[in-house]
């Protein structure tokens, strides 16, 4: 049997996110011990009924003391009170990532708090559902998905190199971009589409006492796809749009614009240009998919989603 890549590796945060993390390592190997820390007893005890840990605590700082790696997979506006939690008990050497679905705000809020004896390297896995919690999670969810790492200059590479070998074990396709870069990028890709569907469906909401409820019963699937993401974790997402504020209202600015020439459009019977546009569109929606077919984006994962 292969060494494991970390001896002990603790997992802050044990939701859909920590959990699938715990499921991959567990699976393939990857670590002597895993130690599991999150904030409440119910989800520490559920993470201990399902096996997802071999040492289980309530006390973050109890979970670092001999982690060779530390992933933080809490909502992002919670990164810098962990940070200061586990900051004086990590060992030397140690390498600290998280999987927040921000990188500015990330870093501000922990890497004051991090000793230049350990190595932080911030992540986040572009893959996830509309579940959380440690029942949501799976192994394989990142499986053929994009891992981003932004590690600040300087960062020690052979520690970058190890937190790139994890994530290929575990599926991913690991790139490097710099914080502000990545949080322009998952603003346009990932958090406008969801501030998207929660506007969508709180319109339709507001607007079933003028349909008569016929809302909900005439749903049709343009709509329940706006549903699914719309039932996304509300505390994840409120920190999310806190922490990424200004990307996400320079893309917000952006999409009002073209959403009122779109408008205008429609006003003036403007066809050709309704036409184009979903042309262009549709193309990119075939080009996602052939792309996927080739980074084997995880059919099976889809199906896992489904029968949640
Ligand atoms: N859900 C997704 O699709 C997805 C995808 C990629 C990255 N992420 C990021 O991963 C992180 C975790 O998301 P998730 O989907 O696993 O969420 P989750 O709600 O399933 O799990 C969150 C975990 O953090 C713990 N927690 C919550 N508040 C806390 C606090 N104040 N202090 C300490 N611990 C706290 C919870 O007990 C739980 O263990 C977030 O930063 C999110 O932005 C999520
Ligand atoms: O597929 C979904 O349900 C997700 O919301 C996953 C998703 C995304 O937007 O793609 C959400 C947030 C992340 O940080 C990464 C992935």
């Amino acid at each position: 049997m292969m060494a494991p890549q970390f001896e002990t590796i603790a997992l802050i945060g044990i939701g859909l996110i920590g959990s699938s993390i715990a499921r991959d390592i567990r699976e393939k190997q990857l670590a002597g011990t895993i130690v599991v820390s999150t904030r409440t007893e119910a989800t520490l005890k559920r993470a201990e009924q399902l096996g997802l840990g071999d040492r289980y605590t309530l006390s973050a700082a109890e979970a670092v003391k001999n982690a060779d790696l530390v992933v933080v997979s809490v909502p992002v506006g919670a990164s810098g009170a962990i940070a200061a939690e586990i900051a004086a008990h990590l060992k030397p050497g140690a390498i600290v990532t998280d999987v927040g679905s921000t990188k500015g705000s990330v870093i501000a809020q922990m890497a004051p708090h991090l000793a230049k004896t350990v190595h932080f390297i911030p992540g986040h896995p572009i893959a996830g559902t509309e579940h959380s919690g440690p029942d949501a999670g799976f192994a394989g969810l990142f499986r053929g998905r994009w891992c981003i790492l932004t590690p600040p200059p300087g960062t020690d590479e052979e520690a970058v190199a190890r937190l790139r070998l994890f994530w290929e074990t575990l599926g991913s396709m690991v790139d490097e971009m710099d914080p502000e870069h990545h949080d322009k990028v998952l603003a346009i890709v990932s958090h406008l589409p969801h501030i998207i569907a929660y506007n969508i469906v709180g319109t339709a909401d507001d607007l079933e006492t003028v349909t008569e409820s016929e809302v909900i019963k005439y749903s049709a699937s343009g709509f329940r796809d706006f549903t699914r993401l719309a039932a996304s974790d509300p505390t994840m997402w409120r920190d999310v749009c806190l922490h990424n504020k200004d990307a996400i209202l320079e893309m917000l600015a952006r999409f009002s614009e073209d959403l009122a020439s779109l408008q205008r459009a429609i006003r003036w019977g403007d066809g050709d240009k309704l036409f184009d546009l979903f042309t262009r569109t549709r193309a990119i929606r075939r080009s996602i998919i052939q792309a996927g077919q080739d980074t084997a984006m995880p059919d099976f994962g889809r199906h896992a989603m489904d029968q949640k």
